[in-house]
């Protein structure tokens, strides 16, 4: 899997250098390349946005940049198998559906806006050659692309077939089928006791039907209690 990041920020990126991600690199799973935007500029002042068409406060990043970024790093004919992902407060909410789906794409490329966003023909221009995906990680705002980008990038990795040491561990997870979508159970391990703290009796019962259930049931209490929207009726009445 190729991830290129543009950005203004290029640096964001050198975290992913670290860790399991690097590991990743490393194995040859995963290549890494960020780019700076102001690369594809030709003014003293290497200039990137201008004034909002129409009013508005702030700054838009001007499609000039991007266009020849785009052009160099991905190319100039269509190619529907290259994934460009473009943050944004107003994208569909990225799930782990959605991680899914890019982990076994061979190519993504993550166009980190800034100021107040991106103009518009960019992505459009984008739509009319690749595959798109405009995204939100949540209802809250961010400065820019980038951090979602860093985020996005760890949902999906972690998903690529031979990144995870242990893929029981992912079967197991929150929002994925492993367990119908419910939250997950909550964890423990030693020492048994913890500033008067004790692991519930159950987990140490070594009964695996019991300790089935205890989850089972905590997931359940958990999700109504937090998440009454992951809790659709055929899913409260199956539980
Ligand atoms: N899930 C999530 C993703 C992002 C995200 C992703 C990408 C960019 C690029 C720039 N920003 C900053 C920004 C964008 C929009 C506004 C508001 N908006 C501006 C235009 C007129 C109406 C109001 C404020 C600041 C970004 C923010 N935030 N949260």
């Amino acid at each position: 899997m190729r991830l290129d990041y543009l950005s203004i920020f290029p640096g964001y990126f050198d975290v992913l250098g670290i860790s399991l991600l690097g590991k990743a690199a490393v194995n040859g799973l995963v290549d890494v390349y960020a780019h700076d935007l102001r690369d594809w500029t030709h003014d003293r002042h290497r200039t990137v946005d201008d004034t909002p068409c129409g009013g508005g406060a702030g700054m838009v990043m001007k499609p000039d940049p991007w266009g020849e970024a785009f052009d160099e790093i991905i190319g100039t004919e269509p190619d529907p198998s290259v994934h460009v992902v473009f943050p944004s407060p107003s994208g569909e909410p990225f799930t782990q559906s959605v991680a899914h789906d890019l982990s076994s794409v061979e190519r993504i490329v993550f166009c980190c806006g800034r100021y107040e966003g991106i103009d518009h023909r960019v992505i459009d221009y984008a739509r009319s050659m690749w595959t798109v995906h405009e995204v939100s990680l949540g209802d809250y705002v961010l400065n820019g692309g980038e951090v979602a980008a860093l985020a996005i990038t760890e949902a999906v990795v972690r998903l690529v077939p031979g990144f995870m040491g242990n893929p029981q561990s992912l079967a197991e997870e929150s929002f994925s089928a492993g367990q119908d979508g419910l939250l997950e159970y909550p964890l423990f391990t030693r020492p048994v006791s913890w500033r008067g703290l004790d692991v519930p009796e159950v987990l140490m019962s070594g009964h695996h039907g019991r300790i089935a259930k205890w989850r089972r049931d905590e997931s359940i209490r958990l999700t109504r209690e937090r998440r009454p929207d992951l809790t659709d009726s055929d899913v409260s009445a199956r539980h």
